[in-house]
């Protein structure tokens, strides 16, 4: 491919704390929510939980040394709060700090550059059980939280990322309940929504006064078509852009929440003091962008609170999530983000696909739906960069084969594969492609 990727563009790959460290509660630490719902039966597929995952918690000194042969220039990962602050607050873990700064150094030693979430879903119990993000205080307890990482750790770590995929957190953890805490409330999510945004500001504002380098916020996008022309399909697909693409985004760059959503969430959306939108404005260094694919929307006037109604297309290729393959969303996204909010710095944070992967032959894994899916994503963001997107790196999700939440190991994201009986990490030729992508500085793709 014409390579129009530049020589300083990051290539990396992805991961989230729980998701792949395992030993959740040692050496010190506090347990998290998710440590919590994984150990509620029916909540997540096959009561599977974290406990193991992908042992990482033991193993990040050998991980590292496997990025290294794959040839990352970015490691994306998240902090465990918990095990930072066992109780979310106050006293610091000292052992679960030094985990992180080995993982760091490791990183640095490789010339791997690391690239930290502050908050990736895994709220400790002990806040949680003050309210969690339901309480007014809880954006004070992240920017302190931050602040601890921000003075052990900011020296090292060149880019930050507050908060992953803040929609995530909000929608399927207190409206419809699929994730972890788990509530389904109409009245919830707004203000949990608010507390979010005020959190990434308030640890941003910390940041400006500590670190010089890079800090942002992670958000999963989305972009929504109309099934048809109808203009109640069109009404539904602009309501569910505003749900899922403009809520967090405009409050953040206008200081303001689309207007969409008062009509979604009618009286259960509260006034929001202006003062409070004012300390939300806040462009931050970069944007992280977290990309799967698109929403075919029809209306359905009965399905509250939104009253539309996600498709899947029958003519189209699925990974074993269930979404559509859709590879032009991204070059679509991130034109959007260009022209709507005056061409912000972007990173890609996350892009991958689960398919259900073949046992390994000769120790090799062939994952050629997998290729395919990378290679048509790396090209549709090749097209953004070409039409003037401040594009600046691409993280694969994910690194290994991992918790995926409430479908457990069932859904497989990884370019390694994890034997679950050893944990030994085999690549799969998705890995192959992408060292060969990284090793041509894109031309591969
Ligand atoms: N309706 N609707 N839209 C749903 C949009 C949510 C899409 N899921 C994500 O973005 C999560 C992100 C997460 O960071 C990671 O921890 C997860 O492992 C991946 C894979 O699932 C993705």
């Amino acid at each position: 491919m014409a390579v129009p990727f530049p020589d300083d563009f990051l290539w990396g790959a992805a991961t989230s704390a729980y998701q792949i460290e395992g030993a959740p509660l040692a050496d010190g630490a506090g347990p998290s929510i998710w440590h919590r719902f994984a150990h509620t039966p029916g909540r997540v597929a096959g009561n599977e939980t974290g406990d193991l995952a992908c042992d990482h918690y033991h193993r990040a000194l050998d991980d590292v040394a496997l990025m290294a042969e794959l040839g990352l220039d970015v490691y994306r990962f998240s902090l465990a709060w918990g095990r930072v602050l066992p109780e979310g607050r106050g006293a610091v873990n000292r052992r679960g700090l030094d985990f992180y700064a080995r993982l760091v150094d490791a990183l640095l030693e490789h010339d791997i550059q690391p690239m930290a979430t502050l908050y990736h879903w895994d709220l400790p119990v002990a806040l949680h059980e003050r309210g969690g993000w339901l309480n007014p205080d809880s954006p004070h307890w992240f920017a302190d939280y931050a602040e601890t990482l921000f003075r052990a750790l900011g020296d090292r770590v060149p880019f930050w990322i507050t908060i992953n995929e803040p929609w995530v957190v909000t929608v399927p953890g207190y409206l419809d309940g699929q994730l972890a805490p788990g509530h389904r409330d109409l009245f919830e999510p707004p203000r949990v929504a608010h507390h979010l945004l005020l959190a990434h500001a308030e640890a941003v504002a910390v940041y400006r006064t500590l670190g010089r380098q890079q800090i942002g916020l992670a958000v999963n996008l989305e972009p929504q078509h109309p099934a048809s022309p109808s203009p109640a399909d069109l009404e539904a697909s602009r309501r569910r852009d505003a749900f899922i693409n403009r809520w967090f985004l405009d409050a953040l760059m206008f200081g303001r929440y689309p207007e969409e959503l008062a009509d979604i969430f009618g009286p259960a959306w509260p006034e929001f003091p202006a003062k409070s939108l004012e300390q939300i404005r806040c462009r931050g260094d970069f944007v992280g962008v977290n990309y799967y694919s698109r929403g075919l929307v029809r209306a359905a006037p009965d399905v509250a609170p939104l009253g539309a109604v996600r498709l899947t297309p029958s003519d189209a290729e699925l990974t074993t999530m269930g979404w559509e393959v859709y590879p032009k969303g991204l070059t679509e996204t991130l034109l959007w983000l260009r022209d709507r909010y005056a061409n912000p710095p972007l990173y890609i944070t996350e892009n991958g696909a689960a398919f259900d992967d073949p046992p390994p032959r000769n120790g090799r894994v062939e994952d050629p739906r997998r290729v395919a899916y990378l290679r048509a994503h790396i090209r549709a963001a090749a097209k953004a960069l070409e039409q003037g997107v401040d594009l600046r790196g691409y993280c694969v999700w994910s690194l290994f084969d991992n918790f995926e939440w409430a479908e457990g190991y069932s859904k497989c994201f990884g370019l390694y594969q994890v034997d679950p009986s050893d944990q030994t990490r085999r690549p799969k030729a998705s890995a192959r492609f992408y060292r060969e992508v990284m090793a041509s500085r894109g031309a591969a793709a």
